[in-house]
Formats: C-alpha cells, sequence, structure tokens
C-alpha cells in the first residue's frame, strides 16, 4: 500500500450475520495485526468499538463521508441499502479507495470485479494492473459452486451446466434461520403428546402437522412468507418476469463474469441454468450439478482436476457410505471444505457428467472470499 503505516480499513457490517463470520475468519488469520482498522455503525456511532480496535476505539458513523474517506480501505457487509445509498456519494466526494463488498448491488457494473481469487485471480490482478478499485463478493451459491468444481471451467471442458440447488435458512439473514427454527419448534409442539406414545399413528401425526404447517400465522411466516419447515420453497430472490428467478440467473451471469467470460448468456458464456430450491437447512448450500462436457474425460481424470484444484475442494468418493457421511450440510457447516462427490456419468452419455457439492454459505458464500480480497491489496 502507498502508506507508510499500516492501512486503514473502515469495517462496515462487522456485527451482522456475514459480518461476525468475516470478523472471525480475519482473527483466525491474523488480519488485523496488518491494519489499522476502524470500525463504523449505521446504528451505534460514539459507541464502543470491538476488542479488535487498536488507536481508533469509538464507532465511527457509517454515512459519515469525511470519516469514510480517510480509509484506504472499505470492507462491508452491511447489505445492498446502505452500499446503493453510501457508495456513490463517497466515490463522487473523491475517494480512490478500495471498496469491497459482500451486497450484490456493484456486481455487475463493468469497473466492478466478483472476487473468488482461487477461481479468478488472474481476473482480479489483471484489474488491479488496470486500476481496478471495486471488488465484490460473488452470489453464495455461485462461490461455493465454482469452489468446487471450478477446475473444469478453467480446464475448458464445459460446454453448459445445470444446477438444482437445496439453499440453507441463512441465505434470507438471521431472521430467516430463527423463523425457520421457530416453525420446526411449533411443529414439534403440535404433536409432542403423540410422538411421545410409540402406538399412535404416523398419519394422524402428519395430519396434524400439516394442518398446522396450513395455518400458521402471518407473523410465523413473516420472513419467508411461506411455511419452510417440514416443506421447500422453490424460488428465490426476486421474479424476473421472464419464468427465471434472480437467483437462477445469478448462477449463469455471476458464474460467467467470476471466470471473464462476459456476464449472462452471451457468445463467449457457457450456458449456466437451473432451479433454485429453499430448504430448511441452516447455513449451508448443496447443489446438484449436471454438466455437458466437450468430450468423454475419464471421471478418474474429472476426480483428479477437482481435487488439485484449490486445497479446500474435496472429493468425496461416489459411495453409500462416504456420501452419507462427508457430504451433508451437518458435515460442512462451520468449516471452509468444499466436498465435491456423487462425481458419475450419466445415463445420457459419455459427455454429461453429474455431481453434487456443499458449501458453507456464510464462509467461501460471504465472507471469505471478501477477507482474501483483502489481503490481496495488503500484498500489493
Ligand atoms: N446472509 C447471507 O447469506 C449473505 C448476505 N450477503 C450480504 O451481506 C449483507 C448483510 O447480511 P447479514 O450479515 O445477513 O445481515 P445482518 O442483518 O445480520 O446485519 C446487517 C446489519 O444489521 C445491523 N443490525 C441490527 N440489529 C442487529 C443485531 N441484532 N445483530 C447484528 N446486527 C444487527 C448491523 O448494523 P449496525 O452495526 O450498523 O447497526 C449489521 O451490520 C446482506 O444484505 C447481503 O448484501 C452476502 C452474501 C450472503
Ligand atoms: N440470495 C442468497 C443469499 C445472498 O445474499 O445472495 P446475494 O449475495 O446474491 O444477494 C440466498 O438467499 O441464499
Amino acid at each position: 500500500m502507498a502508506n507508510a503505516n499500516q492501512p486503514l480499513v473502515g469495517l462496515v457490517g462487522w456485527r451482522g450475520m456475514v459480518g461476525s463470520v468475516l470478523m472471525d475468519r480475519m482473527q483466525a488469520e491474523g488480519d488485523f495485526g496488518l491494519i489499522e482498522p476502524v470500525f463504523f455503525s449505521t446504528s451505534n456511532a460514539g459507541g464502543k468499538a470491538p476488542a479488535m480496535a487498536k488507536n481508533e476505539t469509538t464507532l465511527k458513523d457509517a454515512h459519515d463521508i469525511e470519516a469514510l474517506k480517510k480509509c484506504d480501505i472499505v470492507v462491508t457487509a452491511q447489505g445492498g441499502d446502505y452500499t446503493t445509498e453510501v457508495f456513490p456519494k463517497l466515490r463522487a466526494a473523491g475517494w480512490k479507495g478500495h471498496w469491497i463488498d459482500a451486497a450484490s448491488t456493484l456486481r455487475m457494473q463493468d469497473d466492478a470485479i466478483i472476487v473468488l481469487d482461487p477461481v479468478n485471480l488472474p481476473v482480479i490482478q489483471n484489474a488491479l494492473a488496470k486500476g481496478g478499485k471495486n471488488w465484490i463478493g460473488g452470489n453464495c451459491t455461485v462461490s461455493c459452486m465454482l469452489m468446487g468444481v471450478g477446475a473444469l471451467y478453467k480446464a475448458g471442458l464445459v460446454e453448459w451446466m445445470t444446477s438444482m440447488t437445496y439453499q440453507a435458512a441463512s441465505g434470507g439473514g438471521a431472521q430467516h434461520m430463527r423463523e425457520l427454527l421457530t416453525q420446526f419448534g411449533t411443529l414439534n409442539a403440535e404433536v409432542r403428546a403423540l410422538l411421545d406414545d410409540p402406538k399412535s399413528a404416523i398419519l394422524e401425526i402428519d395430519r396434524k402437522v400439516l394442518a398446522k404447517q396450513q395455518s400458521l400465522t402471518p407473523l410465523e411466516t413473516a420472513n419467508f412468507g411461506v411455511p419452510l419447515g417440514g416443506s421447500l420453497i422453490p424460488w428465490i430472490d426476486k421474479d424476473l418476469g421472464d419464468g427465471m428467478s434472480k437467483e437462477e440467473w445469478k448462477g449463469g451471469a455471476e458464474t460467467n463474469k467470476i471466470l471473464g467470460q462476459g456476464a449472462g448468456f452471451g457468445t463467449a458464456a457457457t450456458p449456466v441454468d437451473g432451479f433454485c430450491v429453499r430448504i430448511g437447512a441452516m447455513r449451508c448450500h448443496s447443489q446438484a450439478l449436471t454438466f455437458k462436457l466437450k468430450k468423454d474425460v475419464p471421471l478418474a481424470d474429472i476426480e483428479a482436476l477437482i481435487a488439485a484444484d484449490n486445497e479446500w475442494a474435496k472429493v468425496v468418493p461416489n459411495t453409500r457410505e462416504a456420501t452419507v457421511k462427508e457430504l451433508t450440510p451437518v458435515a460442512v457447516t462451520g468449516t471452509m471444505s468444499i466436498p465435491v462427490g456423487r462425481i458419475r456419468k450419466l445415463a445420457m452419455g459419455p459427455e454429461y457428467v453429474g455431481a453434487f457439492t456443499i458449501g458453507d454459505q456464510l464462509l467461501w458464500g460471504a465472507a471469505e472470499p471478501l477477507r482474501r480480497m483483502l489481503r490481496i491489496l495488503l500484498e500489493v
């Protein structure tokens, strides 16, 4: 960095769900030893900064452009509304620092790079060399998918891919996780006496659960809009009006942008499409992938490519025993591991390959790409 002293890094959104995971990772990796942190708040300016603070121990106002302007780098996990409001003002005020952001707001802008360095370090380095300043974390589903199977894209093997996702409640935010658990509790309470009686009829339990699900109050479904506990919701994010959900659109647009192949469905782009489904998992996004490869590649070669691509992608043997043990949200949550399993040739022909992959959507799906981008900037 240009500064003789440690760079001033503004941290916004640090106490939210994504921000807390980011702070944990930064502490675990010793990042605070390399920066002079300044903690910002939208709700508690003047309050006490967290323990990682060094010289600046009070919280700054996250809307104070002059205070933000002093930072060499701003890292935000505060959300899209904050970015929409503050980022243009900060740039308009002449700020030339680096902006690292978890929100989707700026992702598709021409001057923004979607950061996922184990997959697209050359794209990041190229942008840095050209003076790039805006570094945005990708959609969680896309980032986790590319961490797992990015090797196949890098090798130029993918003609097209479909992803059928099983996305956790955390993708909606903390309140969504609470709502899911509350619904599970409500459903359990509804049939507790019957569950305690081993002679009770399962269809009676099922009937009562369904009746309760169908009569949950608007308050009990305030976040997801419909019951999720014991159910699923095959639509995530906005309705684009053409039959596609915005989460599904991101699959194609962001995958290609991350890979530096343009965005969306242009001629340079690899078609990526599928269905995004919310399920009752807590914070791991899972996805079943179908690839049409450009040629018939032996399974062992595919597995070797995936295993060698980065230190986090891990091939799970396609056996029942390994799959149920290693390829579940419960096994993966809270870890940096991106297991890829169920890798097999499909009945449609030798170029068709299936796989199943899982990632913690708060780690590789949100916080970690930002943290690593910060480290890249600190090392420039
Ligand atoms: N959830 C996800 O899976 C993903 C989210 N993102 C992006 O990150 C943004 C932030 O998401 P997320 O972390 O889930 O949002 P949170 O709602 O957990 O946190 C956002 C902000 O809310 C304020 N806040 C108000 N009440 C509380 C509370 N009780 N505990 C903690 N913070 C509180 C904090 O701001 P303050 O301290 O200023 O009051 C905090 O920074 C999203 O808007 C999205 O753009 C990106 C990828 C995945
Ligand atoms: N949309 C994701 C979470 C998310 O925040 O995505 P994005 O960063 O693309 O807005 C989900 O609901 O699982």
